[in-house]
């Protein structure tokens, strides 16, 4: 997952796409990058790492215009270290589109030949946001006649990109001299929210953003939701038109951003993230209740910061004392969305610090909201042991994670994940934990969906069942060996 934002106003933007990426950077702490319109020209600043670090007040005075976007990248296709793969991506012809994308495309090989061979485009990175826009480009190429673009033509151009490309896709761009286009993919799998606001002086500004706070934050009043297969467009004056682009639009949206990746604070798919979570919490519990003799916690723990509320909830629910023993240094950044398995590694010890009083000779239950590759288990349990503790068990507010997620979140191979191939009494001697706990998959649909009318939800790393059809064994052999670890 990324972090976007799209701004269409009668007032400068930079300042207002910076503050929004801030509110983002949980999403992504790779690479981050601002582009703005002025009239028909782009400006543009991107760079490696976090955003309080890459823009530097030259950068932001550059970053001129009324309408804009912006990206924090958390990288899953292409190279995380390398500077021009960080987004925006910008074409030139037709009129100049700069482009910002969260999300991961599957069929890209496919892509990458016909993008060379019939449209005669030339990709030059790895990034399959590159790809996807060239594929925008050439659509949006073949659908004018003339030198004016109606929305029409832009949202007939977004059915063709929902017919060649495949996986997840929440897109921002920015026309030259016309205005913003945003969609998501027929399945809606990563988020994006629309928000409008009335200026001081009666004008409307839009934004499009991942995620619901940072409409809150800027005062922006929530339209909705940008339904999958979605396309939106607004005019440089404001005009916002929509359009069903897809044939056949189903939500199947992704449940990892309820487990871990979206701010607790966010509204996503008209479902509170937060809430979410205190419901997982409360399933969970029953879970444990049915595995584990009450007798065996003394307290319930969170590892912060993303379990709190559902360890919250364990510990409400079993009638448990909650405390808090891990202390979190709040300089280090998220670890599971550090590029590379050594920096995470690290990044944990220096992130969390057991403290002694909380530990020595009681049982603990510690609750995570999940664990994937356990670079943060196995280090929390053998902290928790070397701080004193007598029993402790592990439970998570997630299923285990046993397939790769190719939908924008970097866990592509099979063999990193803990629980491939395990079983929980295995899971739990890898990590030194006297006993496992995990979510049932039905539970956690059932936590994120309750209330609503939701029916679906992306659960492939838990299930293997991947809602778009390109995903096969084969697929996941090729990702395995060609991506990231
Ligand atoms: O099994 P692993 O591969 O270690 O991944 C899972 C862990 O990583 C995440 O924490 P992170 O530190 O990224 O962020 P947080 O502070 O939001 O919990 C998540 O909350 C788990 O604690
Ligand atoms: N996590 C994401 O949304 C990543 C977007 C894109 N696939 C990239 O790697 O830059
Ligand atoms: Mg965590």
């Amino acid at each position: 997952m990324c972090g976007i934002v799209g701004i269409v106003s009668t007032e400068p933007v930079n300042q207002q796409v910076y503050d929004s990426l801030l509110l983002l950077q949980h999403r992504g702490q790779d690479s981050t990058g601002i582009a703005t319109a002025d009239g028909s020209a782009f400006h543009m600043a991107k760079a490696r790492g976090q955003v309080r670090e890459a823009f530097r007040t030259r950068d932001m005075r550059s970053l001129i215009g009324n309408m804009g976007l912006g990206h924090v990248r958390y990288t899953t296709k292409g190279a995380a270290e390398r500077e021009e793969e960080a987004q925006p991506f910008y074409v030139n012809a037709p009129y100049g589109i700069i482009l910002v994308h969260n999300g991961n495309l599957t069929n890209t090989r496919e892509l990458s030949q016909d993008l060379f061979n019939i449209d005669r485009r030339h990709v030059n990175s790895t990034s399959d946001t590159e790809m996807l826009l060239n594929v925008l480009a050439t659509e949006l190429q073949g659908q004018i006649t003339g030198l004016d673009l109606d929305p029409d033509q832009i949202f007939a151009a977004v059915e063709q990109v929902n017919e060649r490309v495949e996986g997840s896709y929440a897109v921002i761009a920015l026309i030259a001299g016309h205005g913003l286009l945003a969609f998501r993919d027929p399945f809606g799998i990563r988020p994006l929210i629309l928000g409008r606001r009335l200026t001081a002086k009666g004008k409307e500004e839009w934004i499009v953003a991942s995620e619901s706070l940072v409409l809150e934050n800027g005062d922006y009043e929530i339209v909705r939701d940008v339904e999958p297969g979605e396309a939106i467009f607004i005019t440089l004056d404001g005009q916002m038109t929509s359009r069903q682009c897809a044939k056949n639009p189903r939500l199947v949206p992704c449940s990892f951003e309820y487990v871990y990746l979206a701010r607790p604070d966010s509204v996503m798919n008209g479902i509170s993230v937060y809430e979410s979570r205190l419901r997982m919490g409360d399933r969970l519990a029953d879970t444990i209740a049915k595995h584990m003799p009450l007798g065996d916690a003394d307290v319930v723990m969170p590892i912060p910061d993303s379990s709190r509320p559902s360890a919250m909830q364990v510990a409400q629910k079993l009638g448990i004392e909650y405390r808090e023993g891990f202390y979190k240094n709040r300089y280090v950044g998220r670890t599971f969305i550090m590029p590379g398995q050594s920096e995470r590694k690290r990044s944990v010890r220096q992130k969390l610090n057991a403290m002694g009083t909380e530990f020595r000779g009681k049982n603990i239950l510690i609750v995570d909201d999940s664990i994937v590759r356990g670079t943060t288990s196995q280090q929390i349990v053998q902290m928790a042991r070397d701080a004193g503790a007598n029993k402790v068990t592990f439970a998570s507010a997630a299923p285990p994670v046993r397939f790769p997620h190719v939908y924008g979140i970097n866990m592509p191979s099979r063999q990193e994940l803990i629980a491939h191939g395990r079983k929980i009494p295995e899971i739990a001697a890898e990590l030194g934990a006297d006993h496992m706990i995990y979510q049932e998959v039905a539970d956690l649909q059932a936590a994120i969906t309750e209330g609503t009318s939701i029916e679906s939800l992306d659960l492939s790393c838990f299930t293997g069942d991947y809602v778009t059809g390109t995903v096969t064994e084969e697929y996941l052999g090729w990702v395995e060996q060609t991506q990231l670890s």
